[in-house]
This record gives structure tokens, sequence and C-alpha cells, in this order.
């Protein structure tokens, strides 16, 4: 590699080493100024070396030209959406928690009664997406759409300043898609608002309402200016890499690659019982979170046991086999009787 190319790559992963700390941690570790400097020398670089330009550089977080239409991209894993569990308030106040009752219990029973460890996150109130990365470099992005296709939103995604463009650590796989939703701050959707009034264009409804229409608009560069974040929630696919037993595992193992997590306000519970004091508690909280959450999600912890699970809710809700009682049946109460 030409010293040209060496000074691209080392400034390359020297600035988004400087964005993770700054963005992602919160804990930048040179003077803005500094970060400044070397951003306009990579500029300077690739500019005078088209070619050598990184797909990690931390220029595209600026968003480049705008596009004239989104392609399509198709779900090689659908993205399936939950299902509702409402917590109706009875005339008290207090909250119904039958339906996560009911929940509980058709997960012990399509377990064998095996004894489930839940876990509990927010169900953030943004808009999903799915990132995929081959060989720690981020090459695609796209919104969940049908759950069959979405957009390819990747030029918009890349100023996202807390989606890694390239994924941090050791280990890291040849391919993993990773989904999670995207969000804007409270603080950051107040502000904008002010903005939009200032400039006389109608303000956003709300920050989902925000979210959704600064990731699809066809000119990164407004993108680029609105802020967003993102939160992962999900692996869809891996070749390679750590392999999770469970759905926390993925959570941190999300966390190593360089993604922002949402500390503390996950849960990990072997009660239905634990699980709704933390609901209650997260209720509580809602309020001061710095993003809008419109619910909290609970999963099963073990992904053999989703695997196990998943299967039989995928059987088709359309139809249903009402069996004779088998022979044996009749055969074993007949013994019985006999006895
Ligand atoms: N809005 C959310 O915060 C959210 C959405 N979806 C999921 O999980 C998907 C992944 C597999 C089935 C549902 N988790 C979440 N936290």
């Amino acid at each position: 590699m030409n010293d040209t190319a060496a000074k691209i790559r080392e400034l390359t992963d020297l600035l988004n080493r400087y964005g993770y700390e700054y963005y992602t941690l919160d804990a930048p570790s040179v003077p803005d100024a500094e970060y400044d400097r070397l951003f306009h020398e990579l500029e300077a670089l690739e500019a005078a070396h088209p070619a050598l330009k990184l797909p990690d550089s931390p220029t595209l977080r600026v968003g480049g030209a705008p596009l004239s239409a989104f392609a399509q991209v198709r779900h090689e894993v659908p993205m399936l959406s939950l299902s509702n569990a409402f917590s109706p308030q009875d005339e008290s106040g207090a909250f119904d928690h039958a339906e996560m009752t009911a929940f509980d219990e058709r997960v012990r029973g399509g377990l064998g009664g095996k004894p489930p460890q839940y876990v509990i996150e927010p169900k953030f109130d943004g808009l999903a997406v799915s990132l995929l990365y081959r060989d720690g470099v981020l090459v695609q992005a796209a919104t969940r759409g049908d759950g069959s296709s979405g957009e390819d939103v990747t030029q918009n995604i890349r100023t996202v300043s807390d989606i890694p463009l390239r994924l941090r650590g050791g280990d890291t796989p040849a391919l993993i898609e990773i989904r999670g939703e995207v969000l804007m701050f409270k603080a950051d959707f107040a502000a904008l608002n002010l903005r939009q009034e200032e400039n006389g264009r109608k303000p956003f409804a709300n920050p989902r309402n925000a979210a959704a229409g600064s990731l699809r608009q066809l000119d990164p560069r407004i993108t680029a200016q609105r802020k967003l974040h993102f939160f992962p929630y999900s692996i869809a696919r891996q070749e390679g890499g750590f392999s999770a037993g469970t759905h926390m595992q993925e959570l941190d193992y999300c966390g190593r690659l360089g993604f922002a997590l949402p500390e503390g306000n996950c849960g990990c519970f072997g009660s239905m019982a634990e699980i709704l004091a933390f609901y209650e508690q997260m209720r509580q909280k809602r309020p001061a979170l710095p993003y809008e959450i419109d619910g909290m999600v609970v999963k099963v912890n073990s992904l053999a046991q989703q695997h196990e699970l998943g299967f039989i809710s995928r059987a088709p809700r359309w139809a249903v086999a009402h069996k004779f009682p088998a022979e044996e049946a009749l055969t074993v109460v007949e013994a019985i009787d006999v006895q």
C-alpha cells in the first residue's frame, strides 16, 4: 500500500475511533478542534485521490449528492413486527396484566413447562431499520417497508453518528445483519421543530415522524443535520464472529461491535412477576428518558427457546387440526380400567 493510501487508512481509523468515543461513549479523547483538523486533512487527501477513499470513511457522515429515488431492498429474513399485549387500566388505575400472564402461560406451554428467562427492553418509538455489514464494513441499510422488502437508505444511515461505519472489536463476522430502531431524541426533536417554525416550515407531530421524515430524505445532507440515533435489538443473520446463545448476549455483542445500548433500561428475569415490576419502574421513568418509548418489549432470552417457540407461532394462524382421540389414548384408559 503506498504511503498516501496508508495515510488515508490511518486517518479513517483514527477519526472513526474519535467519532465512536464522542457519539457512542460520550467520552471524547481529543478536543473538537483536533478532530476537525484531521477531518479536513482526510477530506483534502480524498479529494486529491478519489480512488483511495475508503468505504468506512467518516467523510461519508456529512452525506453525498441527493438520490432521485430509493431503491428497493428485499429482506433475506422477513422483518417481523411485534404482537401487542396491552395492559388496560381498571378503574382503580391498577394495570391488568392478564395478557402478559397469558403470554407467559403460552410460552411455558410451548416449552413443555420449562421455566423461561425473559428479557425486558424499551419499545423504542422510532422506525425499524436493518443494517448489513460484510467483513465489518456497513454495506447496506434498509427500512422495514412491508416486512418483505424496504427502501435502501444506506447513504442516509451513514450519517447517523452512533451507527459504526466499520464494526469495532476483534473477531469480525464475515456477514452480520443487525436490526434496530432509528429514533430522534426528545431534545433534538424540540430544537428541530423550533428551526422548522423559524424557517416557516411545518413542525413534525412527534419524534417518530421526525425520525422517519429525516431518514427517508432523498438528500443525505439534510439527514446529516437531523441528529438521529440508533439502538440495536436483534441480529437477523450472521456468518462468523461470536455466536450468542441468548438475546442478552446478542445485545452485549452489539455493544462490543460499537453500537449504543440503552444501559439500565433493559432487564433479564426468571419470572413474569419481576418482569411486570420492571415494566412498572420503566413506566415511572418514561417521562425522564431522553427518547420516546411507547411500551416495553418482553422476549424469551434463550435463542434456542425462541426458535422452538418461533416454530409454533410460525404455524399458519388460519388453520388448526382438530384431532380424534388417539387410539392408544383409549387403550391407555382401558388399561387403567383393567388394572
Ligand atoms: N420497537 C422496538 O423497540 C422493538 C421492536 N422489535 C423488537 O424485536 C423484534 C425482533 C424480532 C421480533 C420483534 N424489539 C424491540 N425492542
